[in-house]
């Protein structure tokens, strides 16, 4: 078995809130991720998926406490200093795919110069030799050589995405971080964004996806976790996720069949609060499967943590 590019361990994160209550936002994540891989984290919004990205990062906010372990490479992020968080994991070790490219692009600034820039702070590259790396970055994220010196508002949503995932790729790090890159684009730019994404991942690149787009999960993932309430409920392989034997946990089978182009039935009933969790199984109060088992938090074993997983896919042979 080779060694993960990143490995998270039992990763919880709860947010103090004044008052002395509690938001448990990520509670005991476990998987891993392994060299040239696409994982995709999905879940409807809310259930934790940025706050663990954050978590990965070193960007949580003050009156946030952690518990687990990521581990990239020897580097655990949970409790590396900010020191070496900036120097050497951001950017250079995990490249970022932000959320909201035009807000993430520097708004005075051509999208050259920031290129540049990225260029001399993660590669040390300096003039003459910075024009032509600099047209060479955004080639390699298919950005056209003749807008490089736009700034980011005179730029499609397309386009700036291209700007951003050039920037990601500078550092040429082993893991791409990218939460919700397609947010606000059309389908047909969904999709094309997602393809681009998908060349740069495999061999030395793995990637982290992080989306509430399960079409476009399903497009590039190799393996898919879902959460639900800030717990990972579902790890599988994407293949069988999306075509047979399908989900096995009946919160992610319900996410699944929401989807227009399945059956359009949405989960009945809200996720709870994640201030006041319930004691058991958090999908309990909406699942039609649920009895007095469900009222012990069920572990994550044979890829659902459901104590009534679907039967067809605990017989069909799992990934
Ligand atoms: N600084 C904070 N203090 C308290 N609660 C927070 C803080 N940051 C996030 N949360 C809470 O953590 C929970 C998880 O938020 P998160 O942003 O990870 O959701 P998400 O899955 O990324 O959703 P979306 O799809 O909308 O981006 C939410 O209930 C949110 O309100
Ligand atoms: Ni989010």
């Amino acid at each position: 078995m080779t060694v993960p590019v990143l490995s998270v361990q039992g990763l919880s994160v709860r947010f103090r809130m004044r008052g002395g209550g509690h938001v448990a936002a990520v509670t005991d994540a476990t998987f891993d991720l392994a060299a040239g891989e696409c994982l995709a984290l999905v879940g409807e919004s809310g259930c934790g998926k940025s706050v663990l990205a954050s978590a990965l990062l070193g960007l949580l906010p003050q009156n946030a406490e952690t518990a687990g372990s990521a581990l990239l490479g020897d580097t655990d992020l949970l409790t590396a200093d900010e020191r070496t968080l900036a120097r050497t994991v951001r950017g250079r070790r995990v490249g970022l795919v932000p959320q909201s490219p035009a807000a993430h692009l520097t708004p005075v600034r051509t999208v050259r110069s920031q290129l540049e820039e990225t260029l001399r702070e993660l590669m040390g590259v300096r003039r003459p030799r910075l024009r032509t790396a600099a047209e060479a970055a955004a080639e390699r994220a298919a950005f056209p050589a003749g807008h490089l010196d736009r700034y980011p508002h005179e730029l499609s949503g397309g386009l700036a995405q291209r700007a951003a995932t050039a920037l990601a790729l500078i550092g040429d790090a082993p893991l791409l971080l990218a939460d919700e890159p397609t947010t606000g684009l059309d389908r047909d730019l969904v999709e094309r964004t997602v393809d681009e994404l998908k060349r740069h991942v495999g061999d030395d690149r793995s990637m982290l996806l992080i989306t509430h787009d399960l079409a476009a999960a399903e497009r590039i993932a190799d393996r898919v976790a879902v959460m639900y309430a800030g717990r990972v409920v579902e790890l599988t392989d994407a293949e069988a996720f999306f075509g047979t034997p399908g989900p096995a946990h009946p919160y992610a089978r319900g996410l699944l069949n929401a989807l227009p182009e399945r059956e359009f039935t949405p989960i009945p009933g809200m996720p709870p609060e994640l201030s006041a969790l319930p004691e058991g199984c958090a999908f309990a109060a909406r699942c039609g499967r649920a009895d007095e088992a469900c009222a012990v938090v069920p572990a994550l074993t044979g890829g659902a943590a459901c104590h009534h997983p679907h039967v067809d896919v605990l017989e069909a042979p799992r990934a």
